[in-house]
């Protein structure tokens, strides 16, 4: 795999009529670390992510990934420096198997294309070979091998999650964007996603950004923690740091309170 560049936010600000979503916020996530982004709701966390992904545009500020700048990036190119994402809400092809749904995944590394492949090309047809055998070997790492034929649309929906994050992976991407990986998930599925973070975060050696309303799992998974209030950056550091300090305290018990 090729080098993972450190990702860089510079003072980003993103302004929708009227409202300050993000106002100048910087952090820099360290290859091969998981760094959290935290924060009440309405703080600016998916439009941080969107910015990065290249789904916004923001009003002033930069991003940088090495020495590319993806600030005014469309989401194909950003797709194309090794930057993977998972959405809140899934978008995965239901009616498709789960084998199809990674190699949908792996469509950015199949050089042959789907023409040549279709019209069953040699050369095509042992690069998509290739292709299926990785995807399988992903689909091992996040325990869904036993679903590869299975259409998405009929799994529980923690296999679900899990199919969207190997298609993720399938991309061989070196920064990895997770919004809200345990949304909506009961307590064991969000422990066996926990362990599967984990397990990307250990062993494939790539950079994760994770945005997560579940304190105890940001905790436990994170090297770095961000937090957002109001569009702006209250505090960073350790998961130890931030939790005992005061202004992200009151940020959370005061939307408890409110
Ligand atoms: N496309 C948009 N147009 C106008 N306002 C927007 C848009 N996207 C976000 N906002 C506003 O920007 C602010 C930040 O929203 P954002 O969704 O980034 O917060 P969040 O931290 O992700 O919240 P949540 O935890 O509820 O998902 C909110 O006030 C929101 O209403």
């Amino acid at each position: 795999m090729s080098e993972v560049p450190e990702l860089v936010v510079d003072q980003l600000t993103v302004r929708f009529a009227g409202i300050v979503a993000l106002d100048s916020v910087s952090f820099t996530v360290a290859p091969g670390t998981l760094h959290a982004v935290i924060g009440p709701n309405g703080a600016g966390k998916s439009t941080c992510f969107n910015v990065l992904s290249g789904v916004y545009r923001a009003t002033s500020g930069k991003v940088t990934f090495g020495r590319r700048e993806l600030t005014a990036m469309a989401p194909h190119r950003v797709g194309a420096l090794g930057i993977a994402r998972t959405f809140q809400n899934l978008a995965l092809s239901p009616l498709l198997s789960v084998e199809d749904n990674l190699m949908l995944g792996r469509h950015r590394l199949m050089r042959a294309g789907f023409v040549r492949a279709g019209l069953r090309w040699p050369g095509a047809l042992r690069e998509e070979r290739q292709h299926r055998e990785r995807a399988r070997e992903i689909a091992d790492f996040a325990g869904i091998a036993h679903r590869l034929a299975s259409p998405v649309g009929a799994l529980p929906y923690g296999d679900q999650k899990r199919v969207e994050l190997a298609r993720a992976l399938c991309g061989e991407p070196r920064l990895l964007m997770l919004d809200e990986p345990v949304a909506g998930m009961n307590a064991t599925e969000r422990l066996e996603m926990a362990e599967l973070v984990h397990a990307v975060r250990t062993s494939l050696g790539i950079s994760i950004l994770l945005v997560e309303h579940d304190m105890g799992l940001v905790m436990r998974l994170a090297d770095h923690v961000t937090v957002l209030d109001f569009g702006r950056r209250i505090a960073s550091g350790t998961p130890a740091e931030v939790q005992r300090d005061p202004e992200v305290l009151r940020a959370y018990l005061g939307e408890e309170a409110s």
